[in-house]
């Protein structure tokens, strides 16, 4: 993966009248991830999604894509997007295949092949003979994605991929998007305001809230690290009442509590081998250690002090 992001935000703001509907964003989505952005309704998402494709000016600030400035140089940015940002035009009568050939006429350079290959990308094999109008939202909206791609884009951009979806749509998306950015080295870029999604899907989340940026962290990082540096980890020793007694009176323990499966501690990583090295000076059996991870939306509701989403 190379490290220049591929796409980078300074300082962008966009002001509709007196109202400012994004503020002062700055951050980078590295090359090759799934990269999220999260936030409850409202929050900008789309606005800021089209301000990066073109549909929107940006007031402030500046959004390059791929070393190009999107103001100074849209064709050239704008050439290795490929988005869906609205629904994407089809025709119900006719064929997934003959959608993407009539699609292909407007894009220059596609060839048959890479007809092929983007309906392989996408898995819809299997139907792309059949008429549009059989086709369920998800297989539509994959249609929708071989469109995006037929240019070969390094970077899609999906504005709430999910909506409408059912469990298995959601899965088969999580999937392919995976499928593209392990196999073909593509970036996405995904909305949604539903955290348990995110979770899932991306590598990396940018939260925003009432226009403005939270922050940007891995999946990992946002659940390991409470804003305090503690974690909460299991350790199923037994018995429970000695593990417990002995651990409270440890030094740099947060939190401890007797659970079903053992003894709950919140401390720093840092503790962990004093910790097990003391309860094995007592002859307490440890039978494992488990970092019980907080999920995102905890941490968003830490983040954000408690705005709720989805
Ligand atoms: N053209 C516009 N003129 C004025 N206000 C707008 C315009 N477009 C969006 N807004 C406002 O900007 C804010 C951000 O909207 P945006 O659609 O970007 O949010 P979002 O995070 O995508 O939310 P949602 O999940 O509801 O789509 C909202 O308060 C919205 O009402």
């Amino acid at each position: 993966m190379s490290s220049e992001p591929i796409v980078s935000l300074r300082g962008v703001t966009k002001r509709i009248g007196r109202t400012t509907l994004i503020d002062n964003l700055t951050f980078d989505v590295p090359q090759g991830e799934i990269f999220g952005f999260l936030g409850p309704n409202g929050a900008g998402k789309t606005t800021t999604i089209r301000m990066m494709v073109g549909l929107m000016s940006i007031t402030q600030g500046e959004i390059v894509i791929k070393g190009k400035n999107i103001k100074h140089d849209f064709e050239q940015a704008i050439r290795h997007v490929g988005a869906i940002v609205e629904n994407p035009e089809m025709y119900k009568y006719l064929s997934g295949y003959h959608n993407l050939i009539h699609y292909a006429r407007m894009v220059p350079g596609v060839t048959k092949e890479r007809i092929d290959e983007v309906v392989k990308l996408v898995k819809l094999e299997t139907r792309i003979h059949d008429k549009v109008k059989k086709y369920s939202l998800g297989m539509r909206q994959r249609l929708g994605v071989a469109q995006a791609l037929l240019h070969r884009p390094s970077l899609l951009i999906l504005d709430e991929p999910t909506n409408g979806l059912d469990p298995a749509g959601i899965r088969e998306l999580r999937d392919y998007l995976r499928y593209l950015t392990r196999s073909e080295g593509i970036t996405v870029i995904v909305s949604s305001h539903l955290l348990s999604e995110m979770e899932l899907m991306c590598d990396r989340v940018a939260i925003l809230q009432q226009g403005k940026l939270v922050d940007v962290k891995t999946i990992q990082d946002f659940m390991a690290d409470s804003q305090d540096g503690t974690q909460t980890y299991l350790i199923e020793a037994t018995p429970a009442e000695l593990v417990h007694a002995a651990i409270a009176g440890m030094k740099g323990i947060k939190d401890v509590k007797i659970v079903p499966q053992g003894v709950e501690v919140v401390t720093e990583r840092d503790c962990i081998p004093d910790i097990l090295a003391d309860l094995m000076r007592r002859d307490i059996r440890i039978f494992g250690v488990q970092v019980l991870r907080q999920s995102l939306e905890d941490r968003f509701l830490e983040m954000t002090g408690g705005e709720q989403v989805g």
